[in-house]
Formats: C-alpha cells, sequence, structure tokens
C-alpha cells in the first residue's frame, strides 16, 4: 500500500468553521446536494498532461478536500481520472473510520463515471484493496452498457455495485445526462455528491445548464503555472446572438488562504448578459 493511504491528516475546527456554509446540510429536498470541487494552478490547469496525475494542493489545502470528502455520501469522477490516477477515494481524516473511528464513518462511497467499461481494476486498484482493509467503502460504477463479468464480480466481492444507465440517443453517445445520473443516484440513497474531476466532468458541469444542479463549487488554487498542454478548466464558450460572453460567475464568494494555496467558495450563477 502507497504510503499515502496509510497517512492520517487532521483539519482544525478554526478553518472547517470558514468551509461549513458551501457544504450540504439536512434539507427535505429530493435533489442531492452537489459540490464541484478541484485544485487548479494559476493557469487552471489540473495536471501537466492528459493522463498524468499532478499534486497541486499543499497538505492543509489537502486536508481541506478530506474534510470535504467526510461530509459527502459519495464522491464521484469520470473514468479518465480513475486510469490517470488510481485514486484511493477515501477519506483519510483522523477519526474517519479505518483512520481512528468506527466501521466506515465518514467514508464516502467512490463512484466512477466510466460509459464504456474502461477502467481496469484488479486486487492492487486502490480503492478496491482499501475497501479491502476497510478503510474505504467498495466504488460504484456507473456504465452505459453491461459490465465485463471480471470487473463485476471484483466489485461485488468488495460490496460495491454496477449501475447501468441509459445514455442519451443523440450527437453525444455514452453521454449520461446529469440530471438523470444525479437522480439513478438519489434513488440508490445517495443525498450528496462531490464531484472531483476531471477535466471534461468539470468543464461539462460548469456549463449554465447544470447550475441548478451544483449547489456550491470548491476551488483549491496553487500559486505554480503548469503551461500548455495540460488539462485545463475552461468551459464551453457561451454565445447570446453572435457576441460571446462570460459563461459563469460564482456568487456568495469567500477566499480562505490554506498554507501556501487559496481556497475559493462560491455558489455559480450564470453570468449576467
Ligand atoms: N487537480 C484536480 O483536482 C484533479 C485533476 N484531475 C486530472 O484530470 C485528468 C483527467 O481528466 P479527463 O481526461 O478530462 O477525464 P475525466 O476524469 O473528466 O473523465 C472523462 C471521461 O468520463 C466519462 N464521462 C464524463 N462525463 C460523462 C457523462 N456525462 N456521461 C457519461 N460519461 C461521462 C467519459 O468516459 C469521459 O471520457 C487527469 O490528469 C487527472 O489527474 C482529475 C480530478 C481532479
Ligand atoms: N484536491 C486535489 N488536489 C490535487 O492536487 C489533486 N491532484 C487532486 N486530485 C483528485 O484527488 C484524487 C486523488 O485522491 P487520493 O489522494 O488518491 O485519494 C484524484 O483522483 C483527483 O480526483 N485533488
Amino acid at each position: 500500500m502507497a504510503s499515502s493511504t496509510r497517512e492520517v491528516l487532521h483539519f482544525p475546527a478554526t478553518q472547517s468553521k470558514l468551509i461549513d456554509p458551501y457544504l450540504p446540510f439536512p434539507s427535505k429536498n429530493e435533489k442531492p446536494y452537489v459540490t464541484l470541487t478541484f485544485a487548479t494552478s494559476l493557469d487552471s490547469n489540473l495536471s501537466l498532461a492528459p493522463g498524468v496525475q499532478t499534486h497541486l494542493s499543499g497538505p492543509e489545502s489537502k486536508a481541506m478536500t478530506h474534510y470535504l470528502r467526510s461530509q459527502h455520501d459519495a464522491i464521484l469522477i469520470g473514468v479518465g481520472t480513475a486510469v490517470a490516477d488510481d485514486p484511493s477515494l477515501n477519506c483519510r481524516i483522523e477519526g474517519a473510520g479505518g483512520y481512528g473511528g468506527e466501521g466506515l464513518t465518514g467514508q464516502p462511497r467512490p463512484i466512477v463515471l466510466d460509459p464504456r467499461g474502461r477502467w481496469e481494476i484488479n486486487e492492487k486498484t486502490k480503492c478496491i484493496a482499501l475497501a479491502r482493509e476497510k478503510k474505504g467503502k467498495a466504488p460504484w460504477l456507473v456504465m452505459c452498457q453491461p459490465c465485463k463479468k471480471e470487473v463485476r464480480d471484483l466489485l461485488e466481492s468488495v460490496g460495491g455495485q454496477v449501475l447501468v444507465v441509459e445514455p442519451v440517443v443523440d450527437d453525444k453517445p455514452s453521454r449520461i445526462p446529469w440530471h438523470k445520473l444525479v437522480e439513478t443516484l438519489a434513488g440508490e440513497g445517495i443525498q450528496s455528491i462531490m464531484i472531483e474531476g476531471g477535466g471534461s466532468v468539470i468543464n461539462d458541469l460548469l456549463s449554465p445548464q447544470y447550475f441548478g444542479l451544483v449547489d456550491s463549487v470548491i476551488v483549491t488554487i496553487a500559486p505554480t503555472w503548469l503551461g500548455k498542454g495540460g488539462v485545463q478548466v475552461c468551459p464551453e464558450e457561451r454565445i447570446e446572438g453572435e457576441t460571446r460572453v462570460p459563461v459563469a460567475r460564482l456568487k456568495g464568494v469567500k477566499w480562505v488562504p490554506l498554507g501556501e494555496d487559496v481556497v475559493l467558495c462560491g455558489r455559480p450563477i450564470v453570468s449576467p448578459t
């Protein structure tokens, strides 16, 4: 097991109370609370290149991300991230289940959006190994087609499952509409979802059509430039008539310095034209 999955993180209450207003709260809403969260460089890159894992968050903002994980029922990524990063997708905050706490308390459900079955898992895949060790919940795979038997068997052996969701039948085969995905997860008892990336997922969710869906955005900004060629956060342009207009902005904004990084919290709105 890599040392990073053995570490135990601390996120002080003085800092968590600054972030709490942007986190899920008990409500009678049918729709799960959706938080979009990621780390970028000053040139809005998530990573140095497609398929390359890049550590941007410093220790303090990394602890913040793990605190966010403890506050959501599920953590969702696209398969591009699963393949690039082999992520743990668990919560390593002191007191979470497997890290000093009881059972799987505070551990989010990892969910990988893999419409065509690209993710190849085995016993060494980090979130499978962590589920076996009871240091994280077993992953769920969201697909648009039946899953290979060996993948399903391995997932089910650690308590995971495969959810098959119908894609959009138009010019984008294998694209699941986000509202439908969130509704499906709500049907499985998920009331809050933290979406971590990667580029294609984030850029999709920053388009105005999803702003009723995404409740808050929490971005860690690291003081570094990664340069051209990275995986960038840059949503599709928005055109009104023949004019380009801003896509979106955040309201109710708070900037929280954490170590050398700054964490930007806000609620997305479609920019007024
Ligand atoms: N700095 C950060 O916070 C983070 C960085 N990353 C980085 O991002 C990069 C990966 O980003 P991408 O290559 O853009 O991959 P991605 O993780 O966004 O996955 C894209 C894939 O997800 C699936 N997908 C996305 N939306 C879908 C939908 N609506 N319906 C069905 N399937 C859908 C498709 O198969 C698509 O090809 C990696 O280098 C990773 O290290 C990833 C997460 C966070
Ligand atoms: N918050 C944050 N900061 C970074 O610098 C990152 N590279 C990421 N990436 C996301 O975290 C996942 C890795 O998590 P584990 O430590 O393996 O649990 C990675 O897959 C991205 O979703 N996030």
